[in-house]
């Protein structure tokens, strides 16, 4: 199973996250391919069995980081031209409680998934700075064990 996980990270935060989600996989028997926004590449996620996305938000209106606007825009089309892809996506992201909207790239990224009828293994994981809460590890956990179940069912 060839899992994608496609992020940006300006901090570190959601970096860590994709490590640590690439890590859980790992430990599950299941291998990912790491790939930062500017290594995006369309065509490589056509043949993606999976994908999680991992983006902090930013700006003056909780924005998704401009390096990550590329995937969102192309995400419509990818979940039509890739039907595996479609039945496996996953969102998380680093954000900051303090700001009025928290970690709003990854409600965008949620919605843009559904609305263009795309399945979400689990649900998307907001995390507040560095990922060391307990709840926070537990989501990037059910995502990987969603990409386990997900696998299985393949086989
Ligand atoms: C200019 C600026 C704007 C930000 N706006 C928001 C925001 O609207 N909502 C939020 O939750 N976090 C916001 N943040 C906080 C970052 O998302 C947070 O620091 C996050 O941990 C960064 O993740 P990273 O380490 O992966 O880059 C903002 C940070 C900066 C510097």
């Amino acid at each position: 199973m060839k899992i994608y996980i496609v992020y940006s990270s300006l901090r570190g935060n959601t970096e860590a996250a994709a490590f640590i989600l690439a890590s859980f996989l790992e430990d599950l028997g299941l291998s990912a391919q790491l790939v930062g926004a500017d290594a995006y590449d369309y065509e490589a996620l056509l043949d993606a069995d999976g994908l999680a996305i991992g983006s902090y938000t930013y700006g003056n209106h909780a924005e998704i980081p401009e390096e990550l606007l590329d995937l969102y825009e192309d995400l419509p089309d990818l979940i039509q031209a890739n039907p595996k892809l479609k039945q496996a996506l996953a969102v998380f992201g680093s954000g900051d409680r303090d700001y009025p909207i928290y970690a709003k790239a990854v409600d965008d990224f949620v919605e843009i998934i559904e609305k263009s009828g795309g399945h979400l293994l689990a649900p998307g994981v907001k995390i507040d700075g560095y990922p060391d809460y307990d709840e926070e590890i537990a989501g990037l956990a059910a995502i990987a064990q969603a990409f386990l179940q997900l696998a299985k069912e393949n086989n």
